[in-house]
């Protein structure tokens, strides 16, 4: 499929909370675009863009919108121009898909999408992950997640291997009352038919008034409601030196209080693993995959959460990197034990 330059690129929207999978489903998106040029924007709540690393490399335009949520950070002219840039004819892109961050307010992302709408960009629609086994928790403890479901067109029930059949139809049944008219599909690690994206024709499982209409949208108060990201806080650690497998083995699975995710890529420099791993902890699962060969040797690593004592947890991430204690091949085996089978980096 090539693009065709005399018409809208559509720009869709994925958002979901920390771990959801966004990061997962963008590069399964791209494995399986199907001759379609894609752009990517990613966009991070830390220092450093953790995503950007992530996304595989066969992206045809990729601009990284950090530091900060792109709700809050990013005024809806820079991502115009950012849109402009990718949309251009020159640039032959099909589709632009934006990630946003975790913590980020989609209502505001979506609003500014539709804002930039016009001749070369068309509003795609919001696709919205959930990690089917935390999201009950995470409705509970901040409400705003209905009102982001509410206004999704398509919800992806993400992580169904982590639950029972029974809770994924429960979880399925309390969402789609918050949004009766959007799609609905379960998936494991996002893998869905990457024309659901692209084409609002294949997404559209449903017929009759969408819950909350674009206008209502443009129309809502939504800016005036705290965002999500109000009460977290990120520490990044961003090093050269390789870090010590065991130290940092032990800081994924014992986090420092308030932690809800730490994520990001790695390297220990041990005999028989010189590469590169990506590394992800959400809920209590920890989860390595290796990195492509080609990738830097280093470590950027992010910890978010709510309540964190920034300044304790910027001393216990700084012990994982490696001191000048001998570092064996048998300590690999603390962080090699999370790599999921079969599965590249998300
Ligand atoms: N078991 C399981 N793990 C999954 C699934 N989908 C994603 N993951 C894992 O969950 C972790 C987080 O996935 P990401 O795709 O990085 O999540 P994200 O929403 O981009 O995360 P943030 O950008 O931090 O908000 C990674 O270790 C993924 O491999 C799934 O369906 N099942």
């Amino acid at each position: 499929m090539s693009a065709q330059r005399n018409r809208a690129v559509p720009v869709i929207v994925v958002a979901g909370f920390l771990g959801a999978g966004k990061t997962t489903l963008l590069n399964h998106v791209l494995r399986t675009a199907d001759g379609r040029r894609i752009g990517v924007v990613v966009n991070d709540f830390g220092a450093v863009s953790i995503d950007a690393l992530l996304v595989a490399g066969a992206v045809d335009g990729a601009v990284t919108l950090g530091n900060g949520c792109i709700c809050c950070t990013v005024d809806a002219d820079s991502l115009e121009t950012v849109l402009a840039g990718l949309v251009a004819p020159s640039a032959g892109l099909d589709a632009v898909v934006i990630e946003a961050s975790g913590l980020a307010e989609p209502t505001t992302l979506v609003r500014m999408v539709a804002a930039a709408a016009g001749p070369r960009i068309a509003y795609g629609g919001l696709i919205y992950l959930v990690d089917a086994e935390h999201v009950e928790q995470t409705r509970a403890r901040h409400p705003e997640v209905d009102r982001h479901i509410a206004i999704a067109d398509l919800v992806l029930v993400n992580k169904s291997d982590r639950v029972a059949a029974e809770v994924l139809a429960g979880v399925r049944t309390s969402l789609r009352e918050l949004n009766p008219t959007a799609a609905f599909h379960v998936t494991d690690h996002a893998a869905v038919d990457a024309a659901m994206l692209f084409d609002p024709v294949e997404r559209a499982a449903d017929t009759g008034p969408r819950q909350l209409e674009l206008a209502d949208l443009l129309d809502d108060t939504a800016h005036d409601h705290g965002h999500l990201h109000d009460g977290y806080q990120s520490v990044a650690l961003t090093v050269d030196d390789p870090l010590d497998p065991r130290r940092l083995a032990a800081f994924l699975e014992r986090p420092p209080a308030g932690t809800y995710r730490v994520k990001g890529v790695t390297h220990f420099d041990v005999a028989g693993h010189r590469g590169a791993f990506s590394v992800h902890a959400v809920g209590g699962h920890v989860t390595v995959a290796d990195m492509p060969a080609d990738h830097p040797r280093s470590t950027d690593l992010i910890v978010i959460g709510s309540g964190l004592d920034v300044d304790a947890v910027r001393r216990d991430l700084a012990t994982v990197v490696r001191g000048d204690d001998p570092v064996d091949r048998q300590s690999m085996l603390a962080v090699t034990r999370y790599r999921a089978p079969r599965r590249r980096a998300s």
